[in-house]
């Protein structure tokens, strides 16, 4: 079954293509509604027509079980205050309905979203990753997508990069970028300039936690911890080296407190450090967020904070009960003011480079940042690959070190192990590796991936659609027994072949998947993977690193968060976004969910007078008389 155009699958109602012409000439509302409520139609009124004959043996993906659902409402009411979903969200989310439904699950669309095809067993998860086919796709940041399509009345023709592009369009995107962001020769370069930014992080001592982690300096002077390094001398360490008495004794010890913790929260420092670090691969520069009187109001401190924004925002419009496809919400408005102005600030920080880079082109040959090179290819890709790279590269690294570093600090044993292979002369690392590894196994920072199927499948007998959308709940599996040994603990081990904890045979090769799957998955794994060993590998040589305080908490927000983010949860302080008063917050869209709320109850007892009238009638059925 083929669709035409980029937006494969996308069809109107009548069952005709959308492609981006047709797309591009409806009218707002329409185009914000098709934008996901289109893949509904798809699914209904073309995908199960053009199943195969044998597909007509299976059953419909409609009575795949899970939550209970009404007209139109689809199980919007199940996340309300009182039913089953409310407030459940990663593993809470997944463990409920795999327990209550099994390893197939559909959960309808909220609003005119489409529905969800949940899937708990890895085989199947295989199933559709493997055969998906060049182009897969990938559902989730609609609003965001919806803005940069639409919103900013851009060019049809021209791509808004690979978060929200499709099919061809993405295709060609994905191919131009993938030799500069994705081979590991070329991220290797980047070395030296990350190991600077690890350096300075720990020499401006402001690594630390208020809160519950603490960071223990290993009272070792610089000079004994530099004898034993390995790692490639930098700049900065140079300069560590000059000034280590007073970075060390001074600074890192001056402030801490007499219990050792250093009085700055920890999760923004940590996404200084991520801001930094994809800032020199992206840009090829520094973007000086390490400065330790860095204002509040600073263009880095600002993206810090509207990157936050975003993932908060899209989770509330995109996976969520939101009305925006229908009406101009608050939090639409706010979406669309986030959005802009993270291209604002990222455009901000990209002219600062290319500036530095038509300086360098007369002074120096310094290693070109991704930027740089994507320019010598095509100026309009440059920008838009370093703007997803600022806004993808920061929380997401940023919470993945500090899932890794709490899971140290309560497993003292294997950070001694690590710091044990950090100090040996062996340039290889491979604990590191897995020290890394098993925390995104434990504490992945997306709990599953997503697909927009590209095909129709046979599922466990239910023929799931083209169109559809299907969630592999890979933290959920790579939890469970039926996969690993003692799932629930913090063994790097299992990651190193030979070692008698290595990963088990039984382990499905989808169980974990914290970069993605296949041609889709994460462009910047490479760059990640480098700039966390990296810090990482500095930490541990330089601290010991202890946990106070009960166990880490998780939040999800698109993706999720480790610890409770610093920042107030409903304030949207991105500066230059008014801050919604009380009153503005949702009201219309929390005076709807209540009229939805009050259907739903109307529904319950109607029901539920029903059932008592036939239970009364049956049992007030007078026995038969008995023939004498
Ligand atoms: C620990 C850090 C990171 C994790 C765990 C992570 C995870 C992911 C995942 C799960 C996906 C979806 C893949 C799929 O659908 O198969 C993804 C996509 C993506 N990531 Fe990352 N990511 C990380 C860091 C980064 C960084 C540093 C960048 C910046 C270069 C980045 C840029 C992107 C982009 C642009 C996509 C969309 C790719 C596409 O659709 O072609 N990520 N990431």
């Amino acid at each position: 079954m083929e669709s035409g155009g980029v937006n494969e699958g996308r069809l109107s109602s009548d069952g005709e293509g959308v492609g981006h012409q047709n797309f591009h000439s409806l009218g707002e509302r329409q185009q914000r509604t098709l934008l996901l409520h289109g893949y509904i139609l798809s699914i209904t009124s073309n995908a199960v027509s053009n199943a195969t004959n044998d597909a007509a043996s299976l059953k419909s993906w409609k009575r795949i079980p899970g939550p209970r659902t009404l007209p139109i409402l689809g199980c919007a009411l199940q996340f309300l205050p009182g039913g089953p979903l409310h407030k459940l969200t990663g593993y809470n989310f997944s463990e409920y309905l795999f327990n209550n439904y099994g390893s197939i699950v559909r959960v309808e669309g909220l609003f005119g979203t489409p529905p969800f095809i949940l899937l708990f067993d890895p085989e199947d998860m295989a199933q559709v990753l493997r055969s998906e086919n060049w182009t897969p796709e990938r559902p989730g940041f609609d609003s965001l997508e919806y803005f940069r399509k639409k919103y900013r009345n851009s060019d049809p023709e021209k791509s808004t990069g690979l978060l929200t592009e499709h099919g061809d369009k993405w295709k060609s995107f994905r191919s131009a970028v993938n030799p500069v962001m994705l081979q590991p020769k070329i991220i290797k370069l980047y070395n030296t300039s990350l190991d600077e930014v690890a350096m300075d992080m720990i020499e401006s001592s402001r690594v630390g936690c208020v809160r519950p982690l603490s960071l223990f300096y290993s009272d070792e002077s610089a000079d004994e911890v530099e004898k034993r390094s390995l790692v490639p001398r930098s700049r900065s360490h140079a300069r560590l080296r000059r000034n280590a008495t007073m970075s060390h004794a001074f600074s890192m010890r001056s402030l801490r407190n007499n219990q050792n913790m250093i009085s700055e929260p920890f999760d923004v420092e940590m996404n200084k450090w991520a801001l930094e670090s994809i800032g020199v691969v992206a840009l090829g520069g520094r973007i000086g967020c390490l400065r330790t009187d860095l204002p509040p109001d600073s263009p880095a401190r600002r993206l810090i904070q509207c990157v936050h924004d975003i993932f908060r925002i899209a989770d509330e419009l995109d996976f969520k009960p939101s009305l925006w496809r229908f009406i101009t919400t608050s939090n639409f408005k706010r979406a669309m003011k986030v959005y802009q102005e993270q291209i604002d600030l990222s455009k901000h920080f990209i002219q600062q480079a290319r500036k530095q880079i038509d300086e360098k082109k007369i002074t120096g040959t310094e290693e070109k940042g991704v930027l740089e090179k994507l320019l010598e290819v095509d100026e309009t890709t440059a920008v838009i690959m370093a703007t997803d790279t600022l806004f993808a590269g920061v929380d997401t690294a940023a919470n993945t070190i500090i899932a890794t570093l709490y899971l140290l600090a309560i497993n003292p044993d294997k950070q001694a192990k690590l710091r044990e292979e950090i100090l040996s002369k062996d340039e290889r690392r491979p604990y590191l590796k897995a020290c890394i590894k098993e925390s995104m196994r434990l504490l992945p920072i997306v709990s599953g991936n997503l697909r927009r199927a590209t095909k129709d499948y046979n599922i466990k007998g239910y023929l799931i659609p083209k169109g559809l959308n299907v969630v592999m709940n890979h933290e959920f599996i790579s939890k469970q027994e039926s996969q690993y040994d003692r799932p629930k603990e913090y063994i790097p081990e299992r990651w190193i072949h030979k070692s008698e904890e290595s990963v088990n045979s039984r382990a499905h090769p989808m169980a974990t998947s914290p970069f993605g799957f296949g041609t889709r998955s994460c462009i910047g794994r490479r760059i990640a993977e480098l700039e966390m060993e990296t810090f990482l590998a500095r930490i541990i040589e330089h601290f010991h690193v202890e946990w106070f305080g009960p166990p880490l908490k998780q939040e999800t927000r698109s993706i999720t968060y480790m610890g409770s983010p610093h920042l107030p949860r409903s304030s949207y302080i991105s500066f230059g976004l008014d801050k919604p008063s009380k009153n503005d917050i949702e009201a219309t869209e929390r005076s709807c969910l209540l009229i939805l709320f009050a259907i739903d109850r109307l529904h319950l007892l109607i029901v539920g007078r029903l059932r008592h009238v036939f239970v009364s009638s049956s049992t007030n059925i007078p026995t038969p008389a008995k023939d004498v």
